[in-house]
């Protein structure tokens, strides 16, 4: 449905998207994850023409559309970062001016709108006045201004940050709603891991204006599968039983959220000998030991020796 070819931005010398190449096929929930600054709301901002490649192709079914920008408008919705709602209106007002702004003929209008509001739950409250809603509701609301035309094509530009978790996971679930019960094509900007795990089919990793990974989330993963995560939780940590542990062979990575220290070894390899010898060696009293599969973001830990969040 929509293909990225060798996309390229560059703000003076910095190359905020550099080559960025990417594809998405109708009725697809694809994420874009990547840490701040990575190029993720340039690529978004390119596809929704509102800012001009340096070089490269947008296509929608197999047509560039970077000359004829009003084609992927007409099919596409965005949810920006940004809230962009007039505070002093209410909902439905809101919905009703975003409404004719899109030329919806009034008539379909009204039906759209009562439609919208069920589906990102503020029927109840569509009279009041969008400065007296949290959060979360003028997110949602944000979401609905995004699906008044009903787009084939969602973009959501990080439509969670700062709100509080009920309302993350009532959009959580509204997208794959959208996705499963409309067959509505979603790509979907996060640097939340857990929401892209939770979300997309298949994933894109974005870093320094980069893609550096892509596949099936299970493809992704699978980067590490000859790797394992051991999480050994301890009673007291001492620096000791660290410096020991990195001194020891094959392990990868090592990582600390007291009072766990994670590493990262080859699966092969049975470290748990060792292990043991180093916390006796360090008077170190070790409570568990879990071997974990990798997550996405030890994926990430792994491609770019970063945390996400960042
Ligand atoms: N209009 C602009 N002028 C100059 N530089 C810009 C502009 N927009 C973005 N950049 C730069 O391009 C790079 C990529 O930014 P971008 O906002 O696309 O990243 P991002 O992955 O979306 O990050 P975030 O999660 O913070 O939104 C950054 O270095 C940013 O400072």
């Amino acid at each position: 449905m929509l293909e990225v070819v060798e996309l390229t931005k560059h703000f003076k010398n910095n190359k905020a998207v550099n080559g960025v190449n990417l594809y998405l096929e109708k009725g697809e929930t694809v994420g874009l994850l990547g840490p701040n600054g990575a190029g993720k709301s340039t690529t978004i901002s390119m596809i929704s023409s509102l800012v001009k490649p340096s070089s490269g192709d947008i296509r929608l079914r197999n047509e560039s559309i970077i000359k004829t920008p009003e084609k992927m408008r007409k099919i596409l919705g965005v949810v920006p970062q940004e809230i962009a709602l007039y505070m002093e209106l209410s909902a439905r007002e809101n919905l009703e001016l975003f409404g004719k702004i899109y030329k919806i003929p009034s008539k379909e209008l009204k039906n759209r709108i009562d439609e919208v509001l069920e589906i990102i739950g503020l029927k109840d409250r569509q009279k009041e006045l969008v400065k007296t809603y949290s959060g979360g509701m003028q997110r949602r609301l944000n979401i609905g201004v995004a699906l008044l035309h009903e787009p084939e094509l969602i973009i959501m530009d990080e439509p969670t940050v700062g709100i509080d978790p009920q309302s993350r996971n009532y959009i959580l679930e509204t997208v794959k709603r959208l996705n499963t019960e409309k067959n509505m094509t979603v790509l979907y900007t996060s640097h939340y891991m857990e929401e892209v795990e939770f979300l997309c089919d298949r994933i894109y990793i974005m870093d320094h204006g980069k893609v550096i990974a892509s596949g099936e989330k299970e493809e992704i993963k699978s980067i590490l599968s000859a790797e394992q995560t051991i999480a050994i939780k301890v009673e007291m940590l001492k620096g000791e039983f660290v410096e020991s542990l990195k001194i020891l062979p094959n392990i990868r990575n090592i990582s600390i959220k007291e009072p766990i220290v994670s590493i990262i070894v080859p699966k092969k390899i049975n470290i748990l000998k060792d292990l043991f010898k180093v916390a006796e060696e360090s008077n170190t009293n070790i409570i568990s030991v879990n071997i974990e599969t990798p997550s996405l973001e030890d994926v990430f830990l792994h491609l770019t020796g970063r945390q996400l969040r960042n």
